[in-house]
């Protein structure tokens, strides 16, 4: 008799807890980890997430630890679930626990600051691992609605497509479709830089600005990131795909996405500090839209939305004086 499949989970956030979830309805025998005795008691004993999953009936086969070692024994899967700007000191406390030949899964839409590095990077990095065995996993999946088994699709993404498989087939529910791709890079970038886009688009919204201006962002935003991602060596079609297109849309619809109410607060008049104060979780593209915009200097890439997102939320910019400037910029081809 074969084994069940195991999997850790570092960080009993809402999407490592949703994630966990799925991992623990395909059958795998699932533990998250998180910092806090008393969610890993409330997990444990009363199946349920209260801080960050209200109401969410977890499943049997998902526990959780507040030990690191005791998550990482003999975990086939090894799903890192924090927010991106940390993961490069919890992964070093992390590593020499990790079980041999884990394969590591990315579940972080965030780009670090100050080395403009993506998420994959840094785990191989950081935990001395070949590309081979770091995955990510990206598109359309806001915690709440997978929480809910609502259907949606994602892509598992892995330069080895057997362990892009095996995944796959590890997280693979009636409500969790997921397809693999070798492109890491693309799924990646689509899943940081929709985060920006999807501020833009909260910050339009608070402006009362309409759907013209939306489907103009999104679109606008996409080219800028299609743009980034063909001079970093990424597939252009991955962006029209659920890394790109589909979880860009899913962001910057939903009044579930932190981006995009994060946005959305600013372009009514809160100040960043009044924004940041209300805002619970991790809202990726605060941070990572200057770690993207400094991607864009270093390959030479124009990303105006990425920049005006800059201005505004750390540069005090007023939002209409961006629009206007967003709006001024000099007319030009639409594929250029
Ligand atoms: N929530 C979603 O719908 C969703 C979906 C897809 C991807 N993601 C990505 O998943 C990642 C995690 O997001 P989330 O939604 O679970 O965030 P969250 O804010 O809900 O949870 C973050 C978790 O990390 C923990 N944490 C915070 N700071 C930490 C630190 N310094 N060290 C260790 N743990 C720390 C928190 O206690 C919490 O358990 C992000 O990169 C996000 O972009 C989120
Ligand atoms: O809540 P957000 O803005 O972090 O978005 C959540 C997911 O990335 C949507 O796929």
């Amino acid at each position: 008799m074969t084994r069940p499949v195991k999997a850790a989970v570092y960080g009993t956030g809402s999407w490592g807890t949703a994630f966990g979830m799925v991992l623990a309805d395909a059958g795998c025998e699932v533990t998250l980890w998180g910092r806090r005795r008393e969610l890993a008691d409330a997990v444990n004993h009363d199946r349920a997430n209260p801080d960050y999953l209200p109401g969410v009936e977890l499943p049997e086969n998902l526990r959780a630890t507040t030990d690191p070692a005791e998550a990482a024994d003999g975990a086939d899967f090894t799903v890192l679930a924090v927010p991106s700007q940390t993961l490069r000191g919890n992964l070093a406390a992390w590593a020499p626990l990790l079980a041999p030949d884990t394969v590591l899964v990315s579940l972080m839409k965030g780009i670090e600051l100050g080395s403009a590095k993506r998420m994959s990077e840094v785990v191989e990095e950081v935990a001395k691992v070949p590309a081979e065995r770091i995955a990510v996993v990206t598109g359309p999946n806001l915690a709440r609605e997978i929480a809910a088994r609502q259907p949606a699709a994602a892509v598992v993404a892995c330069a080895d497509e057997a362990v892009a498989r095996r995944l796959q087939t590890a997280c693979h529910t009636p409500y969790f479709r997921p397809y693999t791709n070798t492109d890491v890079v693309g799924c990646e970038l689509g899943g940081a830089v929709k985060n920006v886009i999807g501020l833009a688009v909260g910050i339009a919204d608070g402006m009362g600005l309409g759907d013209n201006t939306k489907g103009s962002l999104i679109t606008r935003g996409l080219a800028e990131t299609t743009r980034l991602g063909l001079a970093m060596g990424a597939d252009p079609l991955t962006f029209s795909g659920l890394a790109g297109l589909g979880d860009l849309v899913a962001t910057c619809s939903s009044p579930l996405s932190r981006n995009h109410t994060f946005g959305t607060n600013l372009g009514r008049g809160m100040t960043l500090e009044e924004t940041i104060a209300v805002t619970r979780q991790t809202a990726e593209g605060v941070k990572s839209c200057q770690s993207v915009a400094d991607l864009a200097r270093r390959y030479g890439v124009d990303m105006p939305i990425t920049d005006t997102v800059v201005d505004i939320v750390h540069h005090g910019k007023p939002t209409l004086v961006a629009l206007k400037d967003l709006m001024g910029r000099s007319a030009k081809p639409e594929r250029r």
